[in-house]
């Protein structure tokens, strides 16, 4: 068995499977399937691992239950083909993970969602709320809003964008190939696995050029760019044949199934660099010596009542900077009030917010997740 100690240590992890995979070759939802992956994803939730699932499947869902036997070509049908199928399928994964007593939450997300910071602050406090209270969140692309995701039928990127968002450890593809190949093995029946290699290797690109399945839509380009998206936050990718008994289970004990992509650096130090990629800060904070100490001392979080003044106009999300009574500056992070809420609630214990605003978004001014020092 080979050492795959990221994957056996992951604790968050995020598991996408594809519409070839999750309709049988679109056969249909394939339920058995499905209470498959669920019974191996129960078992890893027992097991203390915060799952997140990205399920495509909808559209190929939607086309069974309208009795279409060809993909629409026209947008509206096959966002109308979505809106029809994500029914069954949220349907199904929730009554499957029901026979364990465990609640399915639906997200549905656009692109757009996870590149507006405000929403991505949103989405990400609602996904990590799910997970505190022990619920899979169920996500796919939300189709009735969108035309370019639909268009090309990416949940890879998705899956990655995904991992990003909740800090996942790895993300895990499961598709309807064992794996990577060096060619495609529906052409080449030479074709072999590639078992590990760094995310960014440029060979990769060559061996995952041929196109997709007939109902999946994005092949191993969009997978291997997943691969490169995940590692940006420090994930790890598994590509993987959702058809092997008992994948899940086995990967997590270390077993070296499919493909493993790594990312060139590690978490926290992929982190750091995200943030310190946003070079434009549009407030800045000044916080007292205690919360210098504290913010110095690293990994914690700039509480509002460390917050002596509020300068400039900032949205919940964007990029502000903390500076000492002197004016250095000692941290960067992104924010999780605008600035007039900022204002209202600087200098004032987390459990006052809610008698100051009204509500409580968050207690942290600055999730220390979100916070860099410079
Ligand atoms: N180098 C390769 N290795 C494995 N599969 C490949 C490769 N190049 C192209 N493919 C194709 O990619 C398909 C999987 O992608 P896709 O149909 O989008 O699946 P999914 O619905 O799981 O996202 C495979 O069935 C295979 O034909
Ligand atoms: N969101 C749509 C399209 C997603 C899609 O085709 O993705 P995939 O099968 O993973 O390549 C669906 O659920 O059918």
């Amino acid at each position: 068995m080979s050492e795959r100690l990221q994957v056996r240590r992951a604790r968050r992890l995020v598991i996408k499977i594809g519409s070839a995979l999750l309709t049988n070759d679109g056969r249909g939802l394939d339920v058995p399937a499905l209470a498959g992956w669920v019974d191996q994803m129960a078992e890893l939730i027992r097991a203390g691992v915060e799952l997140v699932v990205v399920s495509s499947g909808s559209v190929a869902e939607g086309m069974t239950r309208l009795g279409w036997s060809r993909r629409p070509e026209h947008l509206h049908e096959l966002q109308a083909a979505a809106a029809v199928g994500q029914m069954g399928l949220v349907q199904t994964w929730e009554a499957q993970f029901r026979r364990h007593d465990i609640h399915a939450a639906q997200i549905l997300l656009t692109h757009d969602d996870l590149s507006d910071r405000k929403r991505y602050l949103n989405a990400r406090s609602t996904l990590r709320t799910l997970l505190d209270f022990g619920v899979i969140p169920i996500v796919n692309e939300n189709d009735t809003v969108v035309t370019d995701e639909i268009r090309f039928g990416d949940n890879d990127t998705l899956g990655a964008l995904v991992s990003n968002l909740i800090e996942a450890d790895g993300l895990i593809i499961l598709t309807d190939q064992d794996g990577l190949f060096n060619k495609d093995p529906r052409k080449s029946a030479d074709a072999a696995l590639i078992t590990e290699r760094k995310a960014g290797d440029p060979e990769l690109d060559v061996m995952a050029g041929g196109g997709a399945g007939v109902l999946g839509r994005g092949g191993m380009q969009t997978k291997l760019r997943a691969a490169r998206l995940a590692a940006r936050s420090g994930a790890f990718t598994v590509i993987v044949g959702g058809r092997i008994d008992q994948v899940v289970i086995r990967l997590r004990t270390g077993e070296a199934l499919g493909t493993l992509l790594l990312p060139e650096q590690g978490r926290i130090a992929a982190r750091k660099q995200w943030l310190a990629s946003h070079l434009q800060t549009r407030g800045r904070l000044t916080v007292d010596a205690g919360a210098v100490h504290v913010l110095c001392r690293g990994g914690r979080s700039l509480l509002p009542v460390g917050v002596r003044d509020v300068a400039g106009q900032f949205r919940r999300g964007e990029m502000v900077s903390c500076v000492d009574e002197s004016g250095r500056e000692v941290a960067r992070g992104l924010v999780n009030y605008d600035a007039e809420e900022a204002r209202a609630i600087a200098g004032h214990a987390s459990d006052r917010i809610v008698e100051v605003l009204g509500y409580v978004s968050d207690e942290e001014m600055i999730h220390r997740d979100n916070l860099v020092l410079v």
